[in-house]
């Protein structure tokens, strides 16, 4: 039967009994006299204190003393029965008697052994409702080998320790199921006739070993026997009869057999003297060396372990042996120090072991389960995690290209006015000189522009000169078609538009519409799904709001496969409209922003002349004259922020620009004034007319305070003398790129051709 220990402990000091046995025979017969007494249940006294040179008697006290009269069974009725008597309990005992040769502990050990297996037979007789099971197994320690009491062949047992309990040893020695008290009678008969037993000076029948025989009781509810929900308690006793430690002399009797004898079982008993007072102190008595012999392996569980013990220590009376009698008190003395942790041992039965096997093993399973479970939540996490690091990549690069596109329409509608732009960029790339420069003819001089196209199909092919002369009010025609706005060509100036003789000077070229290959190849017939915008009285568009609304009527109609220029193109129009609101809030942003991106003085006063907020297009020009500068100011500015060095080269450059168009203005200071005009003029602006710089004052102090209104109105006024600006209204707002009636694109009426540019026109005041 398989065993699994279930235990409470309870710890308890060693019981220990001292028993004075009387003199016998021989210290009669040799008058030794009787220097001890037990003065009551616990007590004994040394009375001759005489020898040690002092009157006070020395007294020991233990759990009980008793005197040479008393009788075995009172020894074990006192108290080694009740410790006995644990074993049916499932506790482990031990009982066992030390003392020197001769004094009586075969005596003792025998009436104990006899009594404790009695009352173990009649406590099993009463408890009928328990099934108990009895066995005995004897062997002795002689000359350090152990020799198995119930087994006559003489072979000596090996000492194994147990896998489960570190101080627990077996030796598998011959095991006998009682039967009946008188079975147990028979087996200890033949204990005795097997032990080494010799005859001494002391003592003719002197124990040579250490003997120790054990009783083993297992019980279980006789009810349960056989089920699997049954437990068994099942436990030992050890009843230990020490052999005596002895002087050399006390055995000359036996030769040298008695003499090696001796020495082993002083040896011995030296080991479990130095095992019992180091286990004395407890902690502080150091390591405990159990293996320095096979009595004290042996004695381990009992001392100091889980069993329950109790030792009877067997004194002589005679003063001859009072040394011997001292040392045992002295070993009674520690012995009671000793404590031990009594257990109840259960054992299960197979079936209940095997059950509870189960159930352990069903528990590591589902242990098992929930681990490698928790190992896939791990991979499970970590998959989501790579699949949430991609999709966040995914958004980041979802988030730029979103990013982009806002950027490429605000650059867009802050690029509208392509005009004004390119007149900015002019004044502060050209490297002017002192004279007047004159602008090239060149197309590779920087004229080109890039240009958006807006390709029409219209069916008509007819000469643009007569589509101009016979139909110049039907601007786009009843019947146009968005195709793809994706196509870009250069378009180089071949024409000069008024004002041209100042440098900066704001410019929007038509192609030579009649000349242009790529216009003719582009062309297709007309076809059906076209749309069309609608005109005014007169055909041209009635206003500007009616035009993008017209452009945004088209994408509509038109879901996923129109023009996105014309999407564009409505949503602009209608933000830029939108924006017309509040005039003179905007106009005084513009002035300031003028200033602040170093804008060139003839432009401000371009725009300062012709958009004063009177009409729809005035309000766009405002508009996008607003979002253009706060563009430049926002890029200079986040230039500068990334510049370690200050200023960049976009506003340095912007800076040098407006100084160079100062200077260069400054020479048509004597050109375009008299004498006379040119007196008030300083005097207006504060300048000496006797200073020698007095024509580079004036115009560094043209447009300098934004602020001023009279100062900028003064300083609009000189500007646009000195560049001979006076032609003012529709033309020129048109080369600012904004007009939506321009004359001549109402000629292109119903021309393929002239369709087509007029989309290219528009586009130019919409592109990146
Ligand atoms: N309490 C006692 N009352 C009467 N006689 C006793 C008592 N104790 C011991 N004797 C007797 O003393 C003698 C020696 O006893 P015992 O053999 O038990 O001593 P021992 O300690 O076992 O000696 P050893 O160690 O040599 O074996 C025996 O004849 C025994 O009958």
């Amino acid at each position: 039967m398989e065993k699994a220990h279930m235990s409470v402990d309870r710890e308890e000091k060693i019981l220990v009994l001292v028993r004075l046995r009387p003199l016998n025979k021989k210290e009669i017969a040799a008058n030794e006299a009787t220097d001890w007494e037990c003065i009551n249940d616990t007590t004994i006294m040394y009375r001759n204190t005489l020898r040690q040179g002092s009157n006070i008697p020395t007294t020991y006290s233990f759990d009980r003393v008793y005197g040479g009269e008393c009788p075995t069974r009172r020894v074990y009725e006192d108290g080694t029965k009740e410790i006995a008597l644990s074993v049916v309990k499932g506790i482990n005992c031990s009982i066992f008697a030390y003392g020197q040769t001769s004094s009586g502990k075969t005596y003792t050990m025998t009436g104990i052994t006899e009594l404790a297996v009695a009352d173990i037979f009649d406590y099993i007789f009463q408890h009928e409702e328990r099934a108990f099971s009895v066995k005995l197994s004897a062997i002795e320690i002689y000359n350090e080998t152990i020799r198995d009491l119930l087994n006559s062949d003489g072979t000596s047992l090996r000492l194994r320790d147990d896998p489960e309990v570190h101080f627990k040893v077996h030796f598998f020695a011959t095991e006998e199921t009682l039967r009946d008290y008188n079975h147990l009678k028979e087996l200890l008969s033949i204990c005795q006739a097997q032990r080494k037993i010799g005859e001494t000076w002391l003592n003719e029948r002197s124990s040579r070993s250490h003997q120790i025989i054990k009783l083993t009781v297992e019980s279980c509810v006789r009810e349960l026997l056989g089920k699997e929900n049954s437990t068994t308690l099942m436990a030992s006793v050890s009843f230990i009869d020490l052999a005596g430690s002895e002087r050399a002399s006390q055995t000359m009797s036996g030769g040298g057999a008695r003499l090696k004898e001796g020495c082993h079982i002083n040896r011995s008993l030296l080991a479990l003297g130095t095992v019992i007072r180091k286990l004395s102190k407890g902690r502080q008595g150091g390591h405990i060396n159990f293996r320095d012999s096979k009595l004290t392996r042996i004695l381990q569980p009992c001392l100091g372990g889980t069993a329950r013990t109790a030792i009877v220590c067997t004194l002589s009376p005679a003063r001859s042996h009072v040394e011997l009698t001292k040392n045992t008190l002295s070993f009674a003395s520690c012995a009671k120090e000793v404590t031990t942790k009594a257990r109840v041992n259960v054992v299960m039965s197979d079936k209940a072991l095997l059950k509870q096997l189960q159930c352990e093993l069903t528990r590591l399973q589902t242990e098992l389960r929930n681990a490698a479970s928790n190992c896939d939540c791990a991979a499970t996490a970590r998959k989501k995690d790579v699949l949430i690091q991609k999709m966040e990549k995914q958004i980041e690069e979802l988030r730029k290209e979103r990013d982009l596109a806002h950027s490429r329409l605000e650059a867009s509608k802050d690029g509208s006015v392509s005009g004004m732009v390119d007149l900015d960029r002019r004044g502060q790339d050209d490297d002017l000189n002192e004279d007047l420069p004159t602008r090239s003819e060149d197309p590779s001089d920087g004229y080109y522009r890039e240009v958006q196209c807006i390709e029409i199909e219209e069916s008509a092919n007819s000469n643009l000169k007569e589509e101009r002369a016979e139909k110049p009010s039907n601007v786009l025609g009843q019947n146009v078609k968005l195709r793809r706005l994706n196509h870009i060509e250069t378009v180089p100036s071949t024409s000069s538009p008024p004002g041209a003789d100042f440098l900066g000077r704001p410019e929007i070229v038509l192609p030579d519409l009649e000349n242009d290959s790529s216009i003719s190849s582009s062309c297709g017939s007309s076809s059906t799904g076209v749309q069309s915008i609608p005109l005014g009285e007169e055909g041209g568009i009635t206003s500007v709001r009616t035009f993008f609304n017209g452009l945004q009527e088209m994408a509509d109609l038109h879901g996923g496969q129109v023009s996105n220029a014309a999407e564009v193109a409505g949503t602009m129009g209608r933000e830029l409209l939108g924006v017309d609101g509040d005039f003179e809030r905007q106009r005084k942003e513009i002035l300031e922003l003028w200033q602040t991106c170093n804008v060139s003085l003839v432009h401000r006063t371009y725009f300062y002349l012709l958009f004063k907020g009177d009409d729809e297009a005035d309000s766009i020009y405002i508009g996008v004259e607003l979002r253009r500068l706060l563009f430049m100011k926002d890029r200079f500015s986040k230039e500068h922020q990334a510049s370690e060095g200050g200023e960049t080269s976009t506003l340095s450059s912007s800076r040098k620009a407006l100084h160079r168009e100062r200077k260069m203005l400054s020479k048509l200071v004597s050109k375009r004034f008299s004498e006379e005009e040119r007196t008030r003029i300083y005097h207006k602006f504060g300048i000496s007319v006797n200073t020698k710089r007095r024509r580079l004052q004036l115009v560094n102090e043209l447009w300098s305070n934004p602020k001023d209104r009279t100062h900028v109105a003064e300083s609009a006024d000189v500007v646009s003398k000195l560049v001979s600006f006076t032609e003012q209204g529709r033309v020129m707002k048109e080369m600012f790129g904004l007009a939506f009636t321009p004359p001549s694109f109402l000629q292109l009426r119903n021309s393929k051709v002239g369709e087509k540019h007029a989309f290219t026109f528009l586009t130019i005041c919409f592109r990146h």
